[in-house]
């Protein structure tokens, strides 16, 4: 009797074990993709039983930078065995410097499907807060796919689509860069760039890759950033747009920094020739933000890296070294006083 006991209490004791582990491993996938990468590796080396479900998160991070926010996955491949992937907060929608995300999960098995498409970070209201309707365009509307405010000739710097004041849909031709990254991209690493973006298909001139999202207070950032960057493994992602009013004597400046917050338009390098992108200033009716969007100024290959010219200014002398490798290469990265 006592014998048969025992080996009941043996069974239950196992029985409590199993639920116990699965009850943490169940914790862990929930809470280990909201780690950083660097807590996620200290993690994995750390503890030899969450190292699996550590592994696996990090093999799904791998798999999609956009966290499956974007319309097709984009990869990372990595070719530096201790940096799998880019750590940074996604963002399918520009965001406003107070607005502070501080943790996003990503590589959960299931990471968030909320859809890039239609949304915008400012709009216009009346003075109740409704939703005010109808473009500044009278015609809006009566148009089954094309609105007429629509500017998409050429690849001229500045454009105007349909948004939230016009009537007509998503499926609207003049709403090309609010349905999201369409074409086939991958990230990947160059020793001394860092990481860059490109093409994992052949991409047609004139085709819209993606945009360059968040804006924020640059003067002080730029400052911590070049600090950091000196010290080597830091790269920043900030740009100033300047659109010149017809007055001449001012202009409207944006910011636009994807340092810490952004999508994949964040990984784009600079070429001193020019690269195989252009940007233009994308204003959506009734939105009051502008967004910089990227498009292929030529066909560009499968495999080819995607880049663009951060600018012409060179204020710095003794700025980052440029390693674009084109022909016409200057030897430092633009710099400006921001
Ligand atoms: C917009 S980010 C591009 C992505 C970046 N390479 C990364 O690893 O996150 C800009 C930074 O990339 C690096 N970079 C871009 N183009 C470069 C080039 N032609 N030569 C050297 N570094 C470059 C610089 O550190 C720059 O501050």
């Amino acid at each position: 009797m006592p014998q048969a006991g025992s080996k009941k209490c043996l069974k239950t004791s196992e029985a409590e074990e199993e639920d116990l582990t699965s009850g943490l491993l169940h914790c862990a996938h929930l809470v280990l993709p909201w780690l950083t990468s660097l807590e996620l590796a200290s993690i994995s080396l750390s503890c030899k039983f969450l190292n699996a479900t550590s592994k696996s998160i990090t093999l799904r991070r791998i798999l999609d930078a956009s966290r499956s926010i974007e319309n097709i996955p984009i990869p990372f491949h990595p070719s530096i065995n201790d940096c799998p992937y880019a750590f940074f907060i996604y963002t399918p929608t520009s965001i406003i410097p107070d607005h502070r995300i501080e943790r996003q999960c990503w590589g959960s098995i299931s990471d968030s499907q909320s859809s890039h498409v239609g949304s915008e970070s400012m709009s216009l209201v009346d003075d109740l807060g409704g939703d005010v309707s109808g473009c500044d365009c009278e015609n809006c509307g009566e148009y089954e796919f094309q609105c007429p405010c629509s500017s998409l000739d050429g690849l001229e710097d500045v454009a105007t689509e349909c948004g939230p004041r016009c009537s007509c849909g998503l499926e609207c031709e003049n709403r090309l860069t609010q349905r999201g990254i369409c074409v086939r991209l991958k990230i990947s690493r160059d020793e001394k760039k860092g990481w860059g973006l490109y093409a994992d298909e052949l991409i047609k001139k004139g085709t819209f890759i993606c945009e360059l999202l968040t804006t924020g207070e640059s003067r002080r950032r730029q400052k911590i950033y070049d600090a950091r960057a000196k010290g080597g493994r830091f790269t920043s992602s900030l740009l100033v747009v300047r659109e010149h009013l017809p007055s001449g004597n001012a202009c409207l400046r944006t910011n636009i920094d994807a340092t810490w917050i952004g999508n994949v338009g964040r990984f784009v390098n600079h070429s001193c020739d020019g690269g195989n992108l252009v940007t233009r200033l994308v204003r959506s009716t009734g939105v009051m933000l502008p967004r910089l969007c990227f498009y292929a100024s030529r066909s560009i290959s499968k495999d080819e890296e995607l880049t663009f010219s951060y600018g012409d200014i060179r204020v710095n002398p003794e700025g980052l070294k440029c390693f674009c490798g084109s022909s016409c290469c200057l030897g430092t990265l633009p710099s400006e006083n921001t």
